[in-house]
């Protein structure tokens, strides 16, 4: 929560962090919602509601604009989506309600928890994203949906080029993942957007991690709101163990790949920092049998949405992702996170760290330190208010995967060069950078990259 000093703007809060998980549990009924969304609630097996939607639900009723702060995997979605759903109901208009969200996949996502919420009601949605035919997406907007879940990036396109398109109607604009859309690489275009909805509006924030910078939050132009906050800014759940790995750089390929062995039959995220790493490493597990798949920036959109469906069906177990899955994925059965290559920013540990231990299950997350990411670590211990517990491991074991490891990584090499031959490496066109992060995150300057004697 902002202190009055760093904040001028106008923010009460409703719920001081600790107390809030502690209270009973409330049902949808009691926070006021209506019987419908009540319903629904109950076919998708929510029978009370966690503590943001216990704290959130009833100020959003009354009509307050709310900043929402809860852990990963604790219900955010459905906290603003059925106060949405409910004014729908209560007045139903034109286009009623626009969400944003920094990564395509996630749209996609929130836009299915939208759906499956508002069936009922007949709620209908639209997906604006970037990397997808821009002339059916006009005419899904012409077909007058309620609310259209998208990318900033698309939907500004959408207002300067599709002609009969504008955001004149709106009532609700919502901002998953906050803190993301409000930063630099998104603040501008949110700008523009902003400039072409009614200021008579509500708005909602919701993250995991929240910005307490005023300029960042002067940009949503909130009106009175209300901050709900369920957990300290970087708060992880309980059922997550988080451990790191210590080792020196030259064995990572080894480490990584005992960790799989050792985790074999289980779902599992690996994070890398670049798009080429996602690549790279996804072909070095194949050629040693792990049914891995990557996603990352530099797919197209249909193979992007198809390595998320065959990770979630389970035909792949083990997904490489770059940063683009960082944020809000909700895929409940994963059960560990590895971090292949420590983030560089403290707060995309959290996001990365929450896509396993959702909604009460448990999880386990591993960070790879090497000689060079010491600092980083440390810098996720000091947000994280604690130490990571190191993990054990068999170092013999590890070394004695090396020379299998070894010919898998030229094996990687060759295909990797090969596939860059073909084409495979396509690269962005304009739009379709809706979310850049395997560039913000690759952070480390090329220089010092290839002062560490190149890993490839
Ligand atoms: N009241 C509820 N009871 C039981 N399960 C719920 C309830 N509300 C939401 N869930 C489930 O919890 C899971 C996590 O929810 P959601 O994806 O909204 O989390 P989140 O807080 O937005 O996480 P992140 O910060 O990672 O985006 C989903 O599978 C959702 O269906």
């Amino acid at each position: 929560m902002p202190t009055e000093k760093e904040s001028p703007m106008d923010v009460a809060v409703a719920s001081d962090n600790e107390g809030a998980e502690e209270q009973p549990p409330a049902t949808f009924k009691e926070l006021g919602v209506i019987d419908p969304l009540v319903e629904a609630c109950d076919k998708l097996k929510f029978k009370h509601a966690t503590p943001i939607q216990r704290e959130s639900i009833p100020w959003a009723l009354q009509g307050r604009d709310i900043i929402g702060l809860a852990q990963t995997g604790s219900g955010k979605t459905a906290a603003f989506a059925i106060p949405v759903l409910q004014a729908l109901w209560e007045k139903p208009s034109g286009l009623f309600a626009c969400v944003m969200a920094p990564t395509r996949e996630l749209a996609f996502q929130i836009s299915e928890t939208f759906e499956a919420l508002g069936s009922v009601i007949g709620v209908r949605c639209a997906v604006i994203v970037g990397g997808m035919d821009m002339v059916s997406q006009a005419i899904a907007l012409s077909k007058k949906p309620h609310v259209i879940v998208c990318t900033p990036g698309r939907l500004q396109d959408h207002l300067e080029n599709t002609k009969g398109f504008s955001l004149r109607t709106l009532k609700y604009l919502v901002m998953d993942e906050a803190d993301r859309l409000l930063d630099m690489d998104f603040g501008p275009k949110i700008d523009q957007i902003l400039k072409v909805i009614p200021r008579e509006r509500n708005t909602y924030l919701f993250s995991a991690t929240m910005t307490t910078k005023v300029a960042k939050l002067q940009r949503a132009s909130l009106r009175n709101p209300v901050k709900v906050e369920v957990s300290t800014k970087y708060q992880t759940v309980t059922t997550l163990l988080q451990y790191y790995i210590f080792f020196p750089f030259k064995h990572k390929d080894c480490y990584l790949v005992y960790l799989l062995n050792e985790m074999a039959g289980n779902s599992v995220i690996v994070f890398v920092r670049t798009c080429n790493d996602a690549q790279r490493v996804a072909l070095l597990l194949r050629s040693l049998g792990f049914p891995a798949i990557p996603l990352h920036g530099q797919l197209s959109m249909d193979k992007r949405l198809g390595a998320l469906n065959k990770f979630k069906a389970g035909t792949r177990s083990i997904m490489i992702a770059t940063d683009v899955a960082a944020r809000g994925l909700d895929i409940p059965f994963v059960d560990g996170v590895i971090n292949y290559d420590i983030p560089t920013h403290s707060k995309e540990y959290i996001h990365r760290v929450g896509r396993t231990a959702r909604a009460g299950r448990s999880g386990k997350s591993i960070t790879l330190v090497t000689q060079y990411d010491v600092e980083l670590l440390q810098r996720i211990e000091h947000v994280l208010g604690r130490k990571l517990d190191g993990y054990a491991v068999d170092k013999d074991a590890v070394l004695m995967l090396q020379e299998r490891v070894s010919e898998a990584q030229r094996h990687a090499t060759i295909s990797s060069k090969r596939q860059g031959r073909g084409g495979g490496g396509r690269r962005r066109a304009g739009d379709d950078a809706d979310r850049d992060d395997d560039e913000v995150q690759a952070g480390m300057p090329q220089k010092k990259r290839s002062k560490r004697g190149g890993r490839r």
